[in-house]
């Protein structure tokens, strides 16, 4: 039966094809403008299903989607999401954990890497003709294996985290999480800690926690001032689990060595951000999953779920 889909995603071509094959479709790359969100507006009012990612389902949207039964985001995330509203409609929100797990992971990586290696720094300056002046101690970084690694939120994305840390850089690890986790200690070689210990003896510090009313704001400058001399903050998760106003006075004033970040309290980051003129900053316009495969396999999940809910059956991966 052909069910009346909108999507709001970059999803790939043969996807798409197939779900206009099989539905009648209303697709938007992004809502960039008043015409796009007029029009998505218009579509909502009669979609069955929404797939996509970066919408804001607010009460006023869901009331003029009065016929919407699920929600496929594009996303493992769902902090943007009014849980309890869309509970309330008997809405099925589905989300993509597991195939992005280890394309954020990287990430975290990536960031950590450059962020020890001052590696945006020492670009510009090649880029900037002034490979003479990046040889000497004041560009150094600092080592990166054997250091100790801090994971705030031993989740999916933070044991993959752990994971290369421990095997590939012979990390000791430490972990702060929610729930008791004395499998984890065991598989890392790990010890779950206090934040307040994680904080302050950790070289690397990679939050990877889930964004919720409980984690808001949970790095503030009390913990960043505890750190250790010329320790490293990543964070993958979600800007808000950081103060930013507190991180950016930390990297000013040297309290904290260096941060390395995918996510922001607004994104995109305003063009007056503070952040932008620091260099002890690495700053990634929230890339954690793009890449070809994982966005594939994260579209394909969400089609997945998207259809499964319209054929009555249950989804893979709910809310
Ligand atoms: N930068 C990017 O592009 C991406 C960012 N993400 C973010 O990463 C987050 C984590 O993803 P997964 O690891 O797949 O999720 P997950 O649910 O497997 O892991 C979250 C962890 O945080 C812990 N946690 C939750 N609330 C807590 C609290 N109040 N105190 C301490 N620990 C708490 C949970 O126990 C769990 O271990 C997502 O929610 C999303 O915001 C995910 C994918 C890509
Ligand atoms: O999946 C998420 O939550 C993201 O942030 C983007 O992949």
């Amino acid at each position: 039966m052909q069910h009346n889909i909108v999507v709001v995603h970059e999803l790939y071509p043969e996807l798409l094809a197939t779900l206009q094959a099989e539905h009648h479709v209303t697709h938007f790359q992004r809502l960039g403008n008043d015409a796009d969100r007029a029009a998505f507006r218009d579509a909502m009012a009669e979609a069955d299903a929404f797939i996509g990612s970066n919408v804001k389902f607010d009460k006023a949207l869901l009331d003029a989607s009065p016929r919407l039964k699920v929600i496929a985001s594009v996303s493992v995330g769902v902090d943007a999401y009014p849980l309890e509203e869309i509970q309330s409609r008997n809405i099925v929100l589905t989300n993509t954990p597991e195939v992005l797990t280890d394309a954020t992971a990287d990430t975290g990586f990536l960031l950590l890497m450059m962020a020890a290696r001052r590696a945006g720094e020492m670009e510009r300056k090649v880029r900037g003709g002034q490979w003479q002046a990046s040889l000497g101690r004041t560009d150094f970084g600092v080592d990166i294996t054997g250091k100790t690694l801090g994971i705030v939120g031993m989740g999916r994305i933070g044991q993959a985290v752990a994971q290369r840390g421990h095997h590939g850089f012979n990390m000791p690890v430490m972990f702060y999480n929610r729930s008791e986790r004395p499998e984890l200690e065991e598989a890392f070689d790990a010890r779950q800690v206090s934040l307040e210990t994680l904080f302050s003896e950790s070289d690397f510090i990679v939050v990877t926690v889930a964004l919720s009313e409980a984690t808001r704001g949970l790095v503030d400058r009390n913990l960043l001032a505890a750190t250790r001399d010329k320790a490293i903050l990543i964070n993958i998760s979600r800007g808000q689990v950081v103060v930013e106003e507190d991180l950016t006075a930390c990297l000013q004033d040297g309290t904290l060595y260096y941060a390395g970040l995918d996510v922001y309290e607004r994104e995109p980051l305003a063009p007056d951000s503070a952040l932008l003129s620091l260099d002890n900053a690495v700053l990634l316009p929230h890339i954690g999953s793009s890449t070809f495969e994982t966005r594939n396999a994260m579209c394909d999940l969400a089609a997945d779920n998207l259809n499964r809910v319209l054929k009555g059956e249950s989804a893979l991966t709910p809310v």
